[in-house]
């Protein structure tokens, strides 16, 4: 079997065959500036909300890559149409025009490996004339889509799942959702209850979800759910594990993506890890996406921020010299988590990080694997139920496993600015939310 086929770390497991990038080392402290792709979470929420829209809708500067793509296809398959305006500039990421068309079926929507895809567009499938049959890669079918499948049946949704609570499935949409009060337990994913609210409102009843059972993680992408649909005109009410979305019309004619901002991560680590300089253009002054809390963790890392332009919106992180451990609960932020892991393996104190237990169902088990590929360094990385607690040690070059996870890529990378001889395996896997993280990291590092 090919190793990006294998999404179960192991610690024990001799390094596998597959293509393997050699991670260049930061001779010298890296100096760069950077413009980054636009959201992964803004580009496929703006998708989906121009696909219900009442009106045409220009998505701007969106995210080319392989989620957003994913998200493209499914939303054409149910008939949406979705065009490339031309490029502002050459080189530039086309705008998108999105026309929207009442959902219909029969139509079949591969996943791939998006959360975003497997739990946003069942909603909207729902509301589909037609089946409509969802798969993706192996690992979308050990990811967790049970309680949102369960809360859709009881919102009047039929699905046909084989009784697994996981894809392969079949939505047998019949043009309408009647909607309404359900409970979940949206502790292992926050993605539920923003698939929820994302088609909420064209729901005859519209919906009213309640979370009961462990935290849910990911408040910010909550937040930017529930801001992303106000501002499409959807009225929205919130309370503590509560969220009520009125019937009505969604009125998008313009959405602007935003930089990504969790993409920010390995470029900011790398001015921490360098002792270097990196400004990265285009930081909102307000924003609901994860990646901000950058700027408080790196802070306490051993970085110093700043920003700077006529409106504030480059915002620079400059190594002073220490790297320092951190103890942090991450559950607000998860997405961040494999970056700041890559960072505390170099740092001079150990780590704690915590509240992440939901990330063993990631595109990996990522507690796991970076537990394992840290350790197969030479590090000592030790998991915890929901965390990992990290002792720096030295390290020494090797394969860095990427289990199909882009993020875990991009640790490798982290790493590898500081330890020679570090290679990670498949770096393609980056394309799914970022277009071409290879060429820019070189970019950065010349
Ligand atoms: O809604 C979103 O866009 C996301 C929510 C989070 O999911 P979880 O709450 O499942 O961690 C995050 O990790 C994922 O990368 C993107
Ligand atoms: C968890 C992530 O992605 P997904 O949207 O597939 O859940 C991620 O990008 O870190």
């Amino acid at each position: 079997m090919p190793d990006s086929a294998s999404t179960q770390p192991d610690q024990t497991a001799a390094a596998p065959a597959g293509e393997h990038w050699p991670a260049p080392t930061a001779r010298q402290p890296v100096h760069a500036r950077i413009s980054l792709p636009g959201s992964k979470s803004v580009t496929n929420r703006a998708l989906i909300l121009a696909a219900l829209s009442e009106t045409p809708c220009t998505v701007l500067g969106p995210l080319v890559s392989r989620d957003s793509e994913l998200m493209v296809d499914a939303l054409r398959a149910l008939g949406t149409r979705i065009e490339e305006l031309p490029a502002a500039s050459p080189g530039a990421v086309p705008d998108l025009s999105v026309t929207p068309a009442p959902p219909r079926g029969p139509a079949t929507v591969d996943v791939g490996n998006a959360g975003t895809v497997m739990r946003f567009v069942p909603p909207l499938a729902a509301l589909a004339d037609g089946d409509v049959h969802f798969d993706g890669d192996p690992r979308a079918r050990e990811r967790p889509v049970d309680e949102l499948l369960r809360a859709l049946r009881a919102l009047g949704a039929d699905i046909d799942d084989g009784g697994r609570g996981a894809l392969p499935l079949t939505i047998h949409g019949t043009g309408a959702v009647r909607g309404g009060e359900v409970t979940l337990d949206a502790s292992g994913s926050s993605q539920f209850v923003s698939a929820l609210l994302l088609s909420g409102a064209r729901f005859t009843e519209g919906v009213h979800v309640r979370h009961e059972g462990p935290p849910v993680p990911s408040q910010p992408h909550l937040d930017m759910t529930v801001e992303m649909l106000r501002a499409v005109g959807v009225d929205v009410t919130t309370a503590e594990n509560s969220w009520k979305v009125g019937p009505g019309p969604v009125r998008a004619t313009e959405i602007t993506v935003e930089p990504d901002l969790s993409n920010a991560a390995p470029f900011l680590a790398a001015a921490l890890v360098s002792k270097g300089e990196v400004t990265v253009q285009g930081w909102p002054e307000r924003t609901t996406q994860p990646g901000d809390a950058l700027r408080g963790l790196f802070t306490r890392m051993g970085g110093e921020v700043s920003r700077s332009g006529a409106d504030g919106t480059a915002l620079t992180l400059r190594g002073t010299g220490g790297i320092h451990g951190i103890t942090a609960d991450l559950r607000d932020v998860g997405e961040l988590t494999p970056t700041i892991a890559a960072v505390a393996a170099l740092a001079d104190s150990p780590s704690r990080l915590t509240g992440i237990a939901h990330l063993r169902r990631h595109e990996t088990d990522r507690i796991a694997a970076l537990a394992a590929e840290i350790n197969r360094l030479g590090g000592d990385a030790e998991e915890l139920p929901d965390g990992l607690v990290i002792r720096p040690r030295p390290l020494h070059g090797g394969v860095f496993h990427s289990y199909d996870d882009h993020r875990m890529a991009t640790s490798g990378a982290v790493i590898g600015l500081a330890v020679p001889g570090v290679e990670v395996e498949n770096i393609a896997t980056t394309r799914k939310t970022l277009p071409d993280f290879p060429g820019l990291w070189s970019e950065v590092l010349a």
